[in-house]
């Protein structure tokens, strides 16, 4: 098998090309490439099958140059498992997508444990960090905007696949917390370098945990199902939950603040803040014109933040949502710190008002209420039910919220601001996404009206 990893991707270019615009985590959405070069490739594995880990550059028609981290298995002999992940031929062997193969990446916890360095890229345990060897690898097998790992019970790895230079807001922040004592994230347990690029994070794998948004829509889900029940009065009432989530998501806040500081905007600052808040409205105006009915009461609800005398900002979640938080059996725990997958990353690095997220949040539970009625004609009576549900575990949130920081209701000019310009995003990503799932932001706005 070959051990010149730079031929082998150099000669895959054309298949790639082909591949790239498949993948979820591929940005320049509907853009096929054309021109990819590569940037770093090394070996991890070698014999039948094979490993190369590669940094691309990859040249999208119309649009600007992005790396991306590729992970290539090769085989003479592709077996069925794994047809799904094929990617291409190089010379007698097959290419594929080598995070779908478990025994390829049993390798990469070796070499984190090793602290092993290939071709310049360094897989690092965290300081005073043993990690376990001998566990089954397995691909975590849901739509990601990155490729994670799990191996055994004990970890899960990050593969960035658009690594950015300057740090990795989702590591560094885990790392502050973690350090600070926080109980609302996960242990950071190592870390994979390249260049000063991060193209990997691995995390005490929390096994006994579930996902904030499966357990909040099986709630709307036994809702639904009991059409003559109010939301207090079902099995499976969230408020609890809701309420407990606020508390975190403020702790969290707290220790953000502690550790890495918080300071006040001043008001001349608010205004070019809200300048900008009106040229993102701008933008998705432009992509999604059904947004226009709703551009007055936006833009009035923005400029209404022009009279504060100044906001307090800090490092924040920055895209905090349900799919964004697990439950485990001692209390919630946040992940994915990266910041909005769309903003650029001196953008996601700024400070920004702890609103934000709160704002996410509230925004996610009327995700979570009404989804399951998106794209059909909803009766009334479900709908009600449904709005009910939202609007409890909205306040659920936010009293858990209050109880241990500020009580977010009373900046309610700010809050509703940052939920608006939330719904907004959403309208263009819904758009982009899930066009069945549009009228979720959509209505939102039209009951704001
Ligand atoms: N420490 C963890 N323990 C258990 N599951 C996790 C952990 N971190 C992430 N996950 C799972 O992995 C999924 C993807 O993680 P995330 O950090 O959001 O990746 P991405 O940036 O690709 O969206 C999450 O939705 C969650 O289900
Ligand atoms: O998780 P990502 O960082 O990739 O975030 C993007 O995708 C999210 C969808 O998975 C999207 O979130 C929206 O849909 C959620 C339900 O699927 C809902 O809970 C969120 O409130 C809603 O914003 C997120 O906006 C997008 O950035």
């Amino acid at each position: 098998m070959t051990t010149r990893p730079r031929h082998v991707v150099a000669a895959l270019a054309d298949d790639l090309a082909e591949w790239l615009p498949r993948q979820r985590w591929y940005a320049a959405k509907g853009s096929r490439p054309a021109r990819i070069d590569v940037r770093a490739a090394a070996q991890l594995g070698a014999g039948d099958p094979a490993l190369i880990q590669a940094l691309v550059d990859v040249t999208a028609e119309g649009s600007g140059t992005e790396p991306y981290q590729l992970l290539i298995g090769l085989r003479s002999e592709l077996p069925e498992h794994l047809a799904h992940a094929g990617i291409g031929r190089v010379g007698g062997d097959y290419a594929y997508e080598a995070t779908q193969d478990p025994e390829l990446m049993a390798l990469l916890l070796d070499l984190m444990a090793a602290g092993r360095e290939t071709e310049g890229i360094s897989w690092q345990p965290e300081p005073g960090i043993r990690l376990v060897t001998g566990l089954r690898a397995r691909p975590i097998g849901v739509e990601q905007s990155n490729t994670s790992i799990i191996f055994g019970y004990h970890y899960i790895l990050k593969l960035f696949r658009r690594p950015t230079p300057g740090p990795n807001r989702d590591v560094e922040l885990h790392r502050a917390l973690f350090r600070a004592g926080s109980e609302q994230v996960a242990e950071p347990v190592a870390e994979v370098r390249w260049d000063g690029l991060v193209l990997g994070f691995a995390q005490r794998y929390l096994a006994d945990s579930v996902e904030g948004w499966a357990a909040a829509t099986a709630s709307v889900r036994d809702l639904l199902a009991e059409g003559d029940l109010f939301a207090a009065e079902v099995g499976g009432d969230f408020a609890g939950e809701a309420g407990r989530l606020g508390e975190a998501l403020a702790t969290v806040h707290l220790d953000l603040a502690r550790v890495l500081g918080a300071e006040r905007m001043p008001a001349d600052a608010v205004g070019a803040a809200v300048d900008e808040l009106h040229a993102r409205l701008d933008r998705a105006l432009a992509r999604v014109p059904e947004l226009g009915e709703h551009e007055p009461m936006v833009r009035a609800a923005f400029d209404a933040l022009r009279g504060l005398d100044g906001v307090d900002v800090q490092q924040v979640h920055g895209d905090l949502h349900l799919g964004q938080t697990l439950r485990t059996t001692t209390g919630w725990v946040l992940i994915d710190f990266e910041g909005e997958p769309a903003a650029s990353p001196a953008d996601r690095l700024r400070t920004r008002s702890p609103l934000r997220d709160v704002a996410g949040m509230l925004r996610s539970f009327d995700y979570a209420a009404l989804h399951l009625l998106a794209g059909t004609e909803p009766d009334r009576q479900q709908l009600t039910r449904a709005l009910e549900w939202a609007d409890r575990n909205r306040e659920a949130f936010c009293d858990g919220y209050a109880a241990v920081a500020g009580d977010p209701r009373e900046q309610s000019a700010l809050l509703r601001a940052l939920e608006l310009d939330k719904a907004v995003y959403e309208v263009v990503y819904e758009a982009g996404h899930r066009p069945d799932w549009l009228d979720i932001p959509l209505a939102a706005l039209r009951r704001a009206g």
